[in-house]
């Protein structure tokens, strides 16, 4: 089910969220959009004096990250996205603006400001749509905003703050606490929108969306779309729209062609509003005719590039050529000179060249997949943590690899925004993690899916390496890719070998993690007071509904094996609201609760084991209680998401079902059933 159509309006375009901040992943993946993580490099240095007001300044930084986001990837990921999300959170207080302390001393010096006050938070974001012209270059469109949300922290002793800071939280967070986390227990109200303060306002970008998609229609579907850039008021709101009847000027923003328009909302008090010109762009092309165009930015080119640059010239009706070179490539010559080949589509049967690049990620997906699946495996992530600025052969000395593979592993990952390579005069370059990956791919990062990476590589990917016999076969290929019935996989997993079970564990563990909270968050569960997590493994996500209920305790439910090896993933504050009981859900009594948890669970069985299942936990409910699902839900059309629909083609016994599958199935409405979509 998609809650807000205007996420939908954006499926199936490249989006780009320029940050490198995992609060605004969660949450925009939490509302469904589907989106690639491009972190900005712009630093956040613009001076905060230049601005009349606070807001000013987070949306020009916001829009900064954007652009610097948009002009980057058609160079460095050879692809233009349609659509850039670039965002800033500050925070204000006393006429001060605070961002992420620098240290520890930093962090209590602002937290003791904010403390027995009310202070303001502000999200700027900027939107850059990005559309590409027939000459390769881009238009980029702006539309901007804020939100204000008011927060009033109770008075902070400083014990309460030195504990808070020593937890670590504070460092990555603007104004030096996260409201969402431990940071919450400091805060007396919230006015205004609670998603704001973590990072990213979610409702307001909901209606900006909406009134680009959906309101403007037939501008959003026209090849060109204008701008309209309003700084009449202290809301600086820049809406995206085709002149409804009646309103004045818009304007396109080009940075690539800078001579014809102004950068909008300099950071200068005097400097005027951007230029209000109103852009139309031609949509149709002028020639109908492939054209190569060579480019070779000085002298002569060797015979080596004159020879590959010929034979393409012979080639251009040739499909399979113009597949391969109908964009924008720079090619090295054996002279080390870069010639850009540029060829122009025909408008009526050709491909479009946002297609053809959609067609190469999918292609090249899986390489990327395995790269990431490698490094990680291979602990590059974790060396560099440990010892950032190590070149290739260092890195290659340490994880006993050849140089030249570490190194092309290396530039890969860089690719991907998976590390950052530092140029050095005249040396190799050296290597350090980005935030992306010190988040999500370190071993002991509280957000690690280090352990469902390695699922992915040793379990996912053999299986999917016989997909065509799976979908021949309608079957899981467990045989084909182990040697092993997927009885016996289980019997592994499970019973026989320890390391097998491990992995296992660790693999839900992660995922159980990094998806706990936004499960645990998504429903006001303050009438239960127990809950029963079924198959609910290590604990992981049992410990994130305590920590979000304190109200609440959670017993976790699972298989004997399973349950004996949980001590190994007890958080570092126990809670002894969590505890294990040891059964088979298909076989044993259920433990009492007003609630049971079903995450993850229900696409691994086969209808009628699902209906055993629910019929038990039916049983067991009296009146009040609930059920609370966690699942990649297909969409009611059945069309999406496509994490859900890939999952499918695993074979597993169990299939992926929509939210109505579910509740048609079952329970007889003995309990109010809570279902909540996990993407991630
Ligand atoms: C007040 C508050 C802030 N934050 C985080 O503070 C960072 C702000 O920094 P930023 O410069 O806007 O973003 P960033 O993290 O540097 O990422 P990037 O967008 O790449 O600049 C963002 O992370 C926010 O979630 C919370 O998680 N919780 C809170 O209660």
């Amino acid at each position: 089910m998609v809650l807000n159509p205007v996420i939908s309006k954006l499926a199936g375009k490249l989006v780009v969220l320029a940050s490198a901040s995992p609060r605004r992943l969660e949450i925009l993946s939490n509302a469904g959009l589907r989106f690639e993580v491009v972190p900005s490099w712009f630093k956040e240095t613009l001076d905060k004096g230049l601005f009349k007001a606070p807001h000013e300044y987070a949306v020009e930084t916001a829009k900064q990250k954007a652009l610097e986001v948009a002009r980057r990837m058609p160079f460095k990921h050879l692809k233009t996205p349609d659509i850039v999300i670039g965002a800033d959170t500050i925070v204000t207080v006393d006429g001060m603006i605070l961002e992420k302390p620098v240290d520890k001393e930093d962090a209590y010096r602002m937290l003791s400001s904010l403390s027995g006050k009310e202070h303001s938070v502000f999200t700027g974001v900027a939107i850059v749509v990005c559309h590409e012209k027939e000459n390769e270059e881009v238009d980029y469109q702006l539309i901007e905003f804020y939100e204000e949300t008011k927060v009033k922290f109770a008075d902070l002793s400083d014990n309460m703050l030195w504990e808070y800071i020593n937890s670590g939280e504070p460092m990555d967070k603007a104004g030096g606490y996260g409201i969402q986390a431990l940071g919450g227990m400091l805060v007396e109200y919230v006015h205004g929108d609670f998603l704001n303060v973590v990072g990213f306002p979610l409702n307001h970008f909901c209606k900006q969306l909406d009134l680009i998609y959906n309101r403007c229609t037939s501008s959003a579907d026209q090849e060109s779309v204008s701008v309209r850039l309003s700084h009449n008021s202290s809301h600086a709101t820049s809406i995206l729209t085709q002149p409804p009847p009646g309103l004045p000027a818009q304007s396109s923003h080009s940075p690539s062609s800078k001579a014809k328009h102004n950068p909008s909302s300099s950071p200068t008090q005097n400097s005027p509003p951007a230029n209000y010109t109103h852009h139309t762009q031609n949509s149709s092309s002028a020639n109908p005719v492939h054209k190569v165009k060579r480019k070779s930015s000085e002298g002569e080119v060797d015979e080596s590039s004159w020879m590959l640059v010929n034979s393409l010239s012979k080639h251009t009706d040739d499909r399979e050529a113009e597949f391969i070179y109908n964009t924008t490539l720079p090619l090295v010559a054996s002279s080390g000179q870069v010639i850009e080949l540029n060829v122009t589509e025909h408008e009526d049967s050709e491909p479009k060249k946002d297609d053809l690049q959609r067609i190469i990620d999918l292609m090249d997906g899986f390489k990327a997949s395995k790269a990431l699946f490698t490094a990680s495996k291979m602990c590059v992530f974790d060396l560099l943590q440990s010892r950032p600025g190590l070149d290739a052969a260092q890195v290659a000395q340490e994880i006993k690899a050849s140089v030249k593979g570490t190194a092309c592993l290396l530039e890969a990952c860089v690719s991907l925004g998976l590390l950052k390579s530092k140029p050095r005069a005249c040396q190799k370059p050296v290597y350090e993690n980005t935030d992306l990956s010190s988040h999500f791919l370190l071993s002991d990062a509280p957000f690690s899916l280090r352990g469902y990476i390695q699922h992915c590589n040793d379990t996912v990917w053999p299986l999917f390496s016989h997909l065509e016999s799976a979908v021949r076969e309608g079957a899981n290929q467990c045989e084909k890719a182990f040697g092993k019935t997927s009885k016996d996989m289980f019997q592994d997993t499970f019973y026989n070998s320890q390391e097998a079970k491990l992995r296992f564990m660790n693999a839900m563990h992660s995922i159980a993690k990094v998806t706990g909270r936004a499960v645990a968050t998504a429903f006001d569960l303050s009438s239960f007071k127990t809950a029963c997590d079924l198959g609910g493994c290590t604990g992981a996500m049992a410990y994130e509904f305590t920590k979000a209920h304190p109200g609440l305790s959670v017993t976790v439910f699972d298989l004997p094996a399973v349950v004996e090896m949980s001590e190994h993933f007890l958080p570092l504050h126990t809670d002894n609201r969590v505890s294990f009981v040891a059964g088979d859900f298909f076989k044993d009594d259920l433990p009492k609760a007003d609630l049971y948890i079903l995450a993850r669970i229900l696409h691994d069985w086969p209808d009628e084991k699902v209906g055993i299942l629910l019929s038990k936990i039916a049983n067991a409910c009296t009146a009040g209680c609930g059920l609370l699902l966690s699942e990649i839900f297909l969409d009611e059309d059945r069309r999406g998401p496509s994490r859900g629909l890939l999952q499918a083609l695993s074979m597993s016994e169990g299939k992926q079902s929509s939210a109505t599958d579910v509740t048609d199935n079952t329970l007889n409405n003995t309990c109010d059933i809570l279902m909540c979509n996990a993407h991630s």
